[in-house]
C-alpha cells in the first residue's frame, strides 16, 4: 500500500497532536455542557477514537452513516443517509466529527438535518479541511489540519474502500486513480 502513496502528509504522532490540541479546546468551550459527539462513518472513525479520547467531558458518541461517494475521486451531489442514530438531537449541543470536509456537501448534509430535529447547537470538529475543495458554503469550527485540494487517504479516509488503515494521511499516487 505504501507504494501507491505519493507523499506522507501527517503521520500519526502530529494527528495524535492535533487530536490533544482539539480535544483540549472542546473541553474548555463546553465546561459543564453535556455534548454529544456524531461521528460521521466510515471515514471519521479513527479520528473519533483519538479524538473523543482528548475530550475530559461528560460526552455521549454516536455514529451515523451517509454516503456521498461512488468510490472514486469524484464526488456526487447526492448524498444518502445510509444508517440513522438512534437518540433524540432535540435541544442538544452537537458536534459533528469528520475526517475531512471537501466539497462541504456531507456536512451541509448533517447540518440541515440536525437543525431539523432542533438541536441546539451544531459545531464540527474535523480532521481535514479542504477549502479549495468546496461547492458550498459550510465551515468547520475545529480543524486539525488544511490540506490542498489533492486527494487524500489513509487514516480512515478511503479509495475505492481501500487505504483507510494506513497509519497516517498522505496524497495518492495519480497514476493509481487514473489506471
Ligand atoms: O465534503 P464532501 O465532498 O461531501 O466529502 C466529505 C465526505 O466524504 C467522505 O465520506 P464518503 O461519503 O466517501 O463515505 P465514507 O466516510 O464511508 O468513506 C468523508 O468521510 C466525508 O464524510
Ligand atoms: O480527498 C479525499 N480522500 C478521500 N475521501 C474523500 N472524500 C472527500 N474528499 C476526499
Amino acid at each position: 500500500m505504501d507504494n501507491d502513496i505519493e507523499e506522507v502528509l501527517y503521520d500519526q504522532a502530529s494527528i495524535q497532536q492535533a487530536a490533544q490540541r482539539l480535544g483540549k479546546q472542546i473541553t474548555e468551550d463546553y465546561a459543564g455542557e453535556r455534548p454529544l459527539f456524531l461521528s460521521v462513518l466510515k471515514g471519521a472513525y479513527l479520528w473519533t477514537a483519538d479524538l473523543i479520547r482528548e475530550v475530559d467531558l461528560y460526552a455521549e458518541l454516536e455514529f451515523i452513516k451517509i454516503s456521498s461517494y461512488h468510490g472514486g475521486v469524484a464526488s456526487t451531489d447526492e448524498i444518502t443517509l445510509v444508517t440513522d442514530i438512534r437518540s433524540d438531537v432535540q435541544n442538544r449541543d452537537v458536534i459533528i466529527l469528520e475526517d475531512i470536509v471537501d466539497t462541504g456537501q456531507s456536512l451541509l448534509f448533517m447540518k440541515e438535518l440536525l437543525a431539523k430535529r432542533g438541536a441546539r447547537s451544531i459545531k464540527v470538529a474535523t480532521l481535514l479541511d479542504k477549502k479549495e475543495g468546496r461547492k458550498v458554503e459550510v465551515t468547520a469550527d475545529y480543524i486539525g489540519f488544511d490540506v490542498r485540494n489533492q486527494f487524500v487517504v489513509g487514516y480512515g479516509l478511503d479509495y475505492k474502500d481501500f487505504y483507510r488503515n494506513l497509519p497516517y494521511v498522505g496524497i495518492l499516487k495519480k497514476e493509481v486513480y487514473t489506471k
